[in-house]
């Protein structure tokens, strides 16, 4: 029969933190408990519940739900409750159920163990006390959540990481220049809301091709352990929802956009944060949406967080570029057409924020500056930054305000961030190579009827089922298509097309002019992408892998590890357009475009394979072109109409969408062609200029602010150079029963001793264990090295196991002191704030556990000022369990009186601590609501629930503080003896 009875106090053994508990409901195989300090249920097996049972004996003080007190005298049982009888304040007598008892009573495991003779080790007491040091230290630090993952301290990064993570419910469009992080940033954004309890569960969808690339970044850069889920793996959870099988789940977007059924059931689950990668292919438009829109839609709609990655969020055109705002906040994106006219007014808010460098002193710039700013507090600023009278400090304080309030209030930066190359510097340089070649007869005469016969087109297209304009830019795809329907027909289209082809055996000596590097080849048809690979072999002996969108994902990882390999990796990749989409291959330079592409943004795409954070070297774009033909007109579009191969430009969906027509239709013709490019330049020329002056450079200045990104950079160094780390840890995997052995170069190996505790992170018996660094740099340089910080799963579970569980939460130890006689009694108590409050509030940043230390003698007079911890401990000596037993028995009822002492003195520091962390938070939030207020006023890109939330958060957290109260933590029994005892 189960030991629990509905309504019933229970305390959940790993987190303590949770408050006192109530058993709601029990059946024969779960128990359920809603912990409402913290809003929180939990169930858990009856068999194996990680419960105990909080009861109260006589001399405690409790607390029932109104508030009242009492002094626990004497209790009794009904129906399985406990009824506590005591006096109050005033001397009178009461009963009190067990069930009435408040939320947020503190319980004092501490003092019931010490009184039962439960005596821990002395060292454990000592990694206690220091656990609650340092975790109190590391929770305030400003860049928590972002010390730990192992990556550069790349500043834009950190900036977006930093802001984003600040919101409530972040929802915004990560959207730098391909290949500059935003993999990063959203991992950032996940690990800092799941470290501060502000997101415990998440769902990521990638496309098929980057799901492994996800989950091996996600656990080598941020030892985020997640959850792959595809078909089969949901199908071996039968009937239950399969999405439930961790709290990040990880997806292919192709996978759950064609399958209704799994929609249904990742909808079903209460997500807090939504990742979607490469998210320009969710596509919308007035007349309709494709599914992954609809799907996504549908998820955002119920998911608080949204993150939405994309580097090209034009490419599907304005309209879905729109569309994906729209899921960020429909409230603020709800009509095209303002949205479009929105952006006339940012070249005027971009000019303010520049006129600002020539205050004081220059009348124009101050009367461009006054024409956008129209709030007091901006006024003001405006006003001393333009009086010759105010010093320097007051001057630069002024302009830095008011470029805040300026992008903050009028720019476009809360929804989206777009770093760009041009802005974040240090990027190798392009260089273009084109290689302009003969096309072979069989492709010619299929050029030169379309050229003389405007009716071959149709007949073409008909006949091989291609599109226009790709059947003139694919040509060994349409002498492919004419074979199929035609084989034999046609004594050309006999061989296969790479025979033919002279860019294969231009590719060839390509491959032997360059050595050993590597080479990646991008071609825009899968077919063209496989048969290419097989040309390779057969012509040229090379072994090149390949990587299309129809292999499987193992498939596709070795292709990916073939090339990658440095030793014996394959000296060449083909991979198709849609294949190679987000991939990680910075460790090549040379790419070779074996056809181009026709949209600019994935032109782009290609290119950002190599451009990427990491690359070392220029980058060596190679494009073989058959001599007049649609091909090289293209490439010429590309050159002379965009300068699309230097750098991004983020325009060119926008020309493509206003020439992508014409320029169909001038592939076959120069004249045409020249008019194309003519008014491409032109309208390319005019859309760059008003963007820089505009948009970009709104997005540019939002993008990163570099003293922001400064400071959580040096917060994070000072985290990585914290000399208290390497002590803390080798006190507490000695404790723990972890093994260290020092590797050299700032190495060690840890691996579980014969006598480990169970259940550490990475760490099981008779296994290998794992090699890390505190060093970032030594971290970085080595893919089975991981990062030692205080944010490593390690030592915040070695961290949380110590607060939340028992261990060391008593002791007894010896003093010799020369002036002290021998046989004297000392009580060192620890106290903790306890603050039960909801996790998402994360009061621990205000509030965290805070130790107040008493260390009484045993006349109760209280020593903590004179005499340290550290101090102490040090002229401590340890005793056998059997003796510290027997003297605690020795001296209960003493004990009792310090432990009752101890706590008043420690009550008295508790307004003190409150208070403080009340107004830090008061800091903290009526800043952030001030900003957010003002800021509303003008951008509407603030939204209503986000104000609401900051309010209401103010207004929870300052109720959680207030009811802040102590607990003993742990007691330290120390026994005055001579040199003569102890020997
Ligand atoms: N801070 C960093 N430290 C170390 N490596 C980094 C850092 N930022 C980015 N990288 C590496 O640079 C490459 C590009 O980063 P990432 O994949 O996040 O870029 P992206 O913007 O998502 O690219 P794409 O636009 O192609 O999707 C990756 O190999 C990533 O591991």
């Amino acid at each position: 029969m189960s030991e629990f009875i509905p309504g019933q106090r229970w305390i959940s053994d790993g987190e303590a933190d949770l408050g006192l508990g109530t058993i709601l409901n029990v059946d024969a195989r779960s128990v359920t408990v809603l912990f409402a300090a913290s809003q929180e249920t939990r169930t858990y097996s009856v068999r194996q519940a990680p419960l105990t049972r909080v009861m109260f004996g006589s001399g405690d003080r409790i607390e029932s739900a109104d508030g009242s007190q009492l002094s626990v005298d004497d209790s009794k049982e009904r129906d399985g409750l406990v009824v506590y009888i005591g006096q109050d304040a005033a001397g009178e007598w009461h009963e009190l159920s067990e069930t009435e008892l408040s939320d947020r009573m503190p319980f004092n495991q501490a003092r019931d163990r010490l009184l039962t003779g439960q005596v821990d080790r002395n060292d454990w007491f000592d990694l206690r006390f220091r656990t609650l040091h340092h975790h109190h230290r590391i929770s305030q630090n400003p860049a928590l959540g972002l010390a730990g993952p192992k990556i550069d301290l790349i500043p834009h990064q950190l900036y977006i990481a930093d802001e984003v993570s600040r919101r409530h419910a972040p929802r915004v469009l990560l959207a730098d220049e391909v290949g500059l992080g935003k993999t990063i940033e959203a991992g950032l954004i996940l690990h800092r809301l799941l470290l501060n309890g502000r997101a415990e569960r998440a769902l990521i969808l990638v496309p098929d091709s980057l799901t492994h690339q996800w989950l091996v970044e996600l656990l080598r850069r941020f030892a985020l352990d997640v959850t792959l889920l595809d078909e089969q793996q949901s199908q071996a959870h039968g009937e239950a929802n399969p999405f439930d099988a961790g709290q990040l789940i990880l997806a292919s977007q192709q996978w759950l956009f064609a399958n209704p059924h799994r929609q249904r059931q990742a909808e079903a689950c209460a997500w807090d944060l939504l990742i979607v990668d490469e998210a320009h292919h969710l596509d919308w438009s007035p007349a309709a949406s494709g599914p992954g829109y609809d799907c996504v839609e549908r998820l955002a709609r119920a998911v608080p967080g949204l993150l939405l990655l994309t580097a090209t969020p034009e490419q599907m055109g304005m309209h879905s570029h729109f569309a994906r705002l729209r899921l960020l906040d429909p409230d603020r994106y709800h009509d095209l057409a303002r949205f479009r006219a929105e952006e006339a007014g940012y070249v005027q808010v971009a000019e303010a924020i520049d006129a600002l460098e020539r205050l004081p002193g220059d009348a124009a710039a101050q009367s461009s500056a006054a024409a956008v700013i129209d709030d007091a507090d901006s006024q003001a600023l405006l006003a001393t930054l333009a009086d010759p009278q105010s010093d320097a400090a007051q001057q630069r304080s002024a302009r830095a305000q008011l470029r805040e309030q300026l992008l903050d209030r009028h720019g476009t930066g809360r929804v989206m961030f777009r770093n760009s190359r041009r802005h974040v510097g240090g990027f190798p340089p392009r260089h273009l190579h084109v290689a302009r070649l003969e096309a072979p007869s069989a492709y010619r005469r299929v050029l030169r009827k379309l050229e003389r016969d405007e009716d071959h087109l149709d007949e073409l297209l008909i006949e091989t089922g291609l599109d226009h304009p790709d059947l003139m830019l694919y040509l060994d795809t349409t002498y492919r298509a004419l074979s199929d329907v035609s084989p034999g027909d046609d004594p050309f289209n006999a061989e296969p097309w790479w025979q033919i082809d002279p860019r294969v055996t231009w590719l060839l000596e390509h491959l032997t002019g360059v050595g050993r590097d590597k080479t990646l080849v991008i071609a825009h048809d899968r077919a063209t992408a496989v048969e290419l690979a097989e040309a390779l072999r057969v012509l040229g002996g090379i072994h090149a892998p390949v990587f299309h969108e129809g292999l499987t994902l193992v498939e596709r990882d070795r292709a990916a590890a073939s090339f990658a390999d440095e030793e014996d990796g394959s000296q060449v990749m083909v991979c198709s357009e849609i294949g190679s989409e987000g991939r990680n291959f910075q460790f090549c330079r040379h790419l070779v475009m074996f056809d181009l592409p026709q949209l600019p943004d994935q032109l782009e795409q290609r290119i950002g394979r190599l451009d990427r954070i990491g690359q070392r070297h220029a980058i060596e774009i190679h494009v073989p072109v058959f001599a007049g033909s649609p091909g090289e007109r293209l490439l010429r579009w590309y050159r002379e109409g965009m300068d699309a191969f230097d750098a991004p430009h983020g325009v060119g969906s926008e020309l493509y969408a206003a020439f992508g027509d014409a320029l169909a239709e001038a592939l076959l013709d120069d004249d045409a062609l020249e008019a194309v490019i003519d008014e491409t330049r032109a309208l390319f020329e005019t859309r760059l200029a008003e963007r820089d002056a505009g948009r970009n450079r709104l997005l540019e200045l939002n993008a990163c602010r570099g003293e922001r990104a400064a400071t959580v950079a040096a917060s994070i160094r000072e985290l990585d150079a914290d000399r208290a780390l390497p002590r803390y840890l080798d006190q507490a995997l000695d404790i723990f029963g972890v093994d260290s052995q020092e590797l050299g170069s700032q190495l060690v190996h840890l691996r579980a001793g014969p006598h480990m505790l169970d259940g550490l992170p990475g760490l099981a018996k008779g296994e290998e264990g794992f090699t890390a660094t505190r060093s970032r740099e030594r971290a970085l340089a080595r893919d089975d090295v991981q990062h030692l910080s205080w944010e490593h799963p390690l030592i915040r579970e070695l961290m949380g196991r110590i607060l939340t569980g028992t261990l060391g939460n008593t002791a007894l130890a010896l003093l010799d002191h020369p002036s002290i006689p021998a046989g004297r009694l000392m009580a060192e108590l620890v106290f903790v704030t306890d603050c039960p409050a909801p996790k998402r509030l994360h009061v621990d940043r205000f509030l965290p556990p805070t130790a107040v230390r008493v260390l009484l003698d045993e006349s109760g007079a209280n020593l903590s000022a004179k005499v340290s911890f550290s101090g102490l401990a040090k002229n401590l000596q340890k005793v056998k369990k059997a003796v510290a037993r027997d003297l605690i028995k020795s001296r209960h009822a003493q004990l009792r009186e310090l432990l009752e002492k101890g706590e008043l003195e420690a009550e008295r520091e508790l307004p003190t601590i409150v208070e403080a962390a009340q107004q830090r938070m008061r800091g903290v939030l009526d800043d952030e609501l001030s900003r957010l207020q003002a800021l509303a006023r003008h951008n509407p890109a603030v939204r209503q629930d986000e104000l609401d939330a900051l309010r209401n958060e103010r207004q929870a957290l300052d109720a959680a503080i207030e009811g802040a109260r102590l607990r003993l933590d742990g007691v330290r029994v120390i026994v005055t003896v001579d040199r003569e005892t102890r020997r």
